[in-house]
């Protein structure tokens, strides 16, 4: 039988805009000019709003560079002169908003807490949240040329820092804890966001900049609906959402983000990864990437490049999970992947929408939807599942498939080592709250090496990147806290309530130093900040809030329990 082999991967990558180019030029030339450093972040350069057209401004920066002495570099004070000239501040074209739904002392909140210093800091949690809430300018959508923002009908949350803009998978988390506050109205406004960009682009973009359309984040909007269906029991919103939900399913299920596998028993699934439509430096963070691949030859370079921006959509960016030999970028192999955790969020999205389409009164949809729910969880259970390791585990795809783009199934070809997203099935309700695997898998978690004094870690190779050791995120914490305590098992409740309690306790002590919340943790030392990566730890910060607000509302805190390190 003939075969199909890896370097006959075709990578078809989105057009750069003329404001990005000139951006990334802008971007380069500052770190010639300015030198780099800790502080210099690439991001800030493709974030400046123009003050005046794109042609003006080009056309001062090619009299700028072409006035600078022998080779490209501008002097550091010419150059800041011409950026404070010619643009406005990143963000300025993001005003700060209060939502019209916020009160400092909602009514009934987190009722369970009852220790006072615990419930003062949530009070203060709560209150960040207007620190953190923007609308898109007017400006924007009269000068499009001008803005690498997109403009969205509502106001939103941000994560916070440099992450100015709307998040994709940031903004469960952030509606979680919006509810938790009681801002209903703020939550669903996200929502109709984030459906707007869908409609116009068929998925939902990583974020909301221009340079994050070549690529999507895990796709939880159908879970964002689902949460605030939960508390409003208001079915509009699903029947709204129930078309858009279907062009995004669509985006997830077709080439190039679909992928065959044969089991041992000859039997063929569909399953999903992540791939990012594009080829090139990621425009905000140009000046890293064009470093990382130094040296390597152009078709290289584009393979480096395509699976860096397709890390990005996975959210893991960056991490060994996604690395050949665990430690080096330029080994990247996200697109040849099959991840865990994407395809647990699509059976989640799948049976989600089967229960949308059955409210809405849409039964063929309905039906349809269950089916493709119970063949990705036979898929999942197939291809994914170790029933050995008792966890499921990423699938590397093997370098050639059969005719037919069917890749064939090998156990060597599960990633076995330790990764929190090996846990994330329990999440997004693969199996039964009573299932007998449920006892293995958390004998397996208690194993890992995963499980910290301070959180779980993202995984137990520490190489530097930030979704690595010992960094532990929100988002990963909450999955599996409420994974655990979503079985019927009393170890794994036992152990959800664990987590939760030294998850807060960390991010309470910290904040007492800080006064901020950050976007990750370190899971070894109670009270300590993440690290690692292509830019510092930024503070805010939306999911990191949104998890405290929700295990507060969830857990509680007993008024004679002390918080924070021991
Ligand atoms: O600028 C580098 C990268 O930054 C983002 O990723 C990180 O922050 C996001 C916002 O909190 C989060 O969703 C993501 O999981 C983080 O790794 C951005 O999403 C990337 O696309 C970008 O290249």
């Amino acid at each position: 039988m003939s075969a199909v082999c890896e370097n006959a991967t075709v990578i078809s990558s989105i057009q750069l805009s003329p404001l990005l180019s000139f951006l990334i030029a802008v971007q380069t030339a500052a770190l010639a000019s300015l030198g780099g450093g800790p502080n210099f972040d690439p991001k800030f350069y493709v974030d400046l709003p123009l003050k005046y057209p794109l042609n003006v401004t080009t056309k001062a920066f090619q009299t700028l560079s072409s006035s600078s002495s022998q080779n490209t570099t501008i002097p550091p004070s010419a150059f800041q002169q011409f950026q404070n000239s010619y643009f406005d501040e990143p963000g300025s074209d993001l005003p700060a908003y209060t939502p019209a739904d916020y009160t400092p002392t909602p009514a009934n909140f987190v009722p369970g807490v009852q220790n006072q210093q615990v419930r003062k800091w949530a009070l203060q949690i709560h209150a960040l949240w207007l620190i953190l809430a923007r609308q898109t300018a007017a400006i924007v959508e009269k000068e499009p040329d001008q803005h690498t923002l997109l403009p969205v009908p509502q106001p939103f949350i941000i994560p916070g820092d440099r992450f100015r803009e709307v998040y994709y998978w940031d903004s469960y988390w952030i509606i979680r804890g919006l509810l938790v506050s009681g801002l209903v109205d703020t939550a669903k406004g996200i929502v109709e966001s984030l459906l707007a960009l869908v409609e116009q682009y068929g998925f939902m973009p990583n974020g909301g900049r221009m340079y994050y359309e070549n690529r999507s984040q895990p796709p939880l909007l159908s879970m964002m609906i689902l949460a605030i269906f939960k508390r409003e029991q208001d079915p509009s919103l699903l029947k709204t959402a129930l078309p858009v939900l279907l062009q995004e399913h669509k985006f997830w299920t077709t080439d190039p983000h679909i992928v065959l596998v044969e089991d041992s028993g000859c039997n063929v699934h569909q399953l999903s990864r992540y791939w990012a439509r594009w080829d090139s430096p990621r425009p905000e963070s140009s000046t890293t990437d064009t470093n990382v691949t130094a040296g390597l030859s152009t078709s290289r370079q584009k393979q480096v490049y395509h699976d860096i921006a397709t890390a990005a959509e996975s959210g893991w960016d960056f991490s060994s999970r996604w690395m050949q030999d665990q430690e080096h970028l330029t080994t990247l192999r996200t697109s040849s992947i099959i991840p865990v955790d994407l395809n647990s969020f699509l059976f989640q999205m799948e049976a989600n929408i089967a229960f949308f389409a059955k409210v809405a009164g849409d039964i063929e949809t309905s039906r349809n939807f269950s089916v493709f729910a119970k063949s990705r969880k036979k898929a999942i259970q197939s291809i994914l599942w170790n029933a050995k390791m008792g966890q499921w585990f990423d699938y590397w795809l093997p370098a050639c498939s059969k005719k037919g783009g069917i890749y064939p199934w090998n156990e060597e070809s599960q990633n076995k080592h330790a990764f929190a997203s090996n846990f994330i099935p329990l999440w997004c309700g693969v199996l039964a709250p009573r299932d007998k695997k449920i006892g293995k898998i958390i004998a397996a978690l208690n194993s890992s090496g995963l499980l910290l004094a301070a959180g779980i870690a993202t995984s137990l190779k520490e190489t530097g990147q930030q979704w690595d050791f010992p960094n532990a995120w929100p988002p990963l914490q909450h999955m599996i806290i409420e994974g655990l305590a979503s079985t019927k098992s009393h170890q794994g409740k036992t152990l959800a309530v664990s987590i939760a309690r030294r998850w807060l306790s960390s991010n309470y002590a910290s904040f007492q130093v800080v006064g901020k919340m950050i976007e990750k943790y370190n899971a070894q030392y109670c009270g300590q900040e993440g690290f690692g990566g292509e830019y510092n730890p930024q503070t805010g910060f939306g999911w990191t809030n949104g998890v405290v607000l929700s295990l507060l509302q969830e857990y509680g805190w007993p008024a004679d329990l002390p918080i924070g390190c021991s």
